[in-house]
């Protein structure tokens, strides 16, 4: 049976209270914290660096940490959200000057890696590298923002990848960040996700723990399962 991840980003989140709302939306039932690192260099957004991940450690989040890094270069901060206490650290391949160091480094460092794909990144980046991957992150936005709309043809890609991880017979997790909601949920799980991100449907709303039970409710009914 397929376990379903729920990856609320803290994107949306409330920074002035970010270790609390944090602490909220885990106790509403989500798996882990997907951490959106923007340098206003990759993407044009500027967000937060391995200080923020180190203060929620701090504060005493014991949780998966999830680090999406919209960095470019990414190899120093691979080696600071290490040491800031990340657990999962993915990266753009295009991003990277030496896609093998990265993926070696995250290892290194203790961590599980990820590789992104933009919607328009090709696959072919894969190549050579699956037998490094934790998990593979397909955005469905192009990155930068939150509250952006599904790009509805990043459905086909990953089904692509599916049918990768598939012919590869290893265990890698499928993520999908941007754009996911409730009623869309299903259709991601039955394209190959298994790994949700979602930001502005659960933090946007007054009920965390009313939409995740939602999620979970519409994941229940996927094919996948
Ligand atoms: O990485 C990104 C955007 O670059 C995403 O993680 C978004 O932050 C998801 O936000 P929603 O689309 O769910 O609001």
């Amino acid at each position: 049976m397929t376990t379903f991840t729920i990856a609320p980003s803290i994107l949306s989140a409330d920074f002035a209270r970010l270790g609390e709302d944090v602490e909220k939306v885990l106790a509403a039932g989500a798996d882990i914290i997907h951490f959106d690192v923007m340098d206003n260099h990759y993407v044009p957004n500027l967000t937060f660096g391995p200080m923020i991940c180190q203060a929620l450690r701090d504060y005493g989040i014991t949780a998966p940490i999830d680090v999406h890094l919209m960095v470019k270069p990414v190899n120093d901060l691979i080696e600071q959200f290490a040491d800031a206490g990340a657990t999962y650290i993915s990266f753009h391949p295009e991003a990277s000057e030496h896609i093998d160091r990265s993926l070696q480094l995250i290892a290194d460092k203790g961590c599980k890696a990820g590789l992104v794909f933009n919607p328009a990144t090709p696959l072919h980046y894969l190549d050579h590298v699956m037998d490094r991957l934790h998990h593979i992150l397909v955005m469905s936005v192009n990155p930068g923002f939150g509250g952006q709309s599904f790009i509805h043809s990043t459905l086909d890609k990953l089904r692509l990848v599916r049918q990768r991880v598939r012919e590869s017979g290893r265990d890698i997790r499928i993520e999908i960040d941007g754009g996911v909601k409730v009623d869309n949920i299903r259709a991601i799980a039955d394209a190959g996700a298994d790994m949700f991100v979602a930001g502005s449907a659960i933090f946007n709303q007054p009920d965390y723990k009313h939409v995740i039970d939602q999620m979970r409710k519409e994941l229940a009914a996927s094919k996948a399962c």
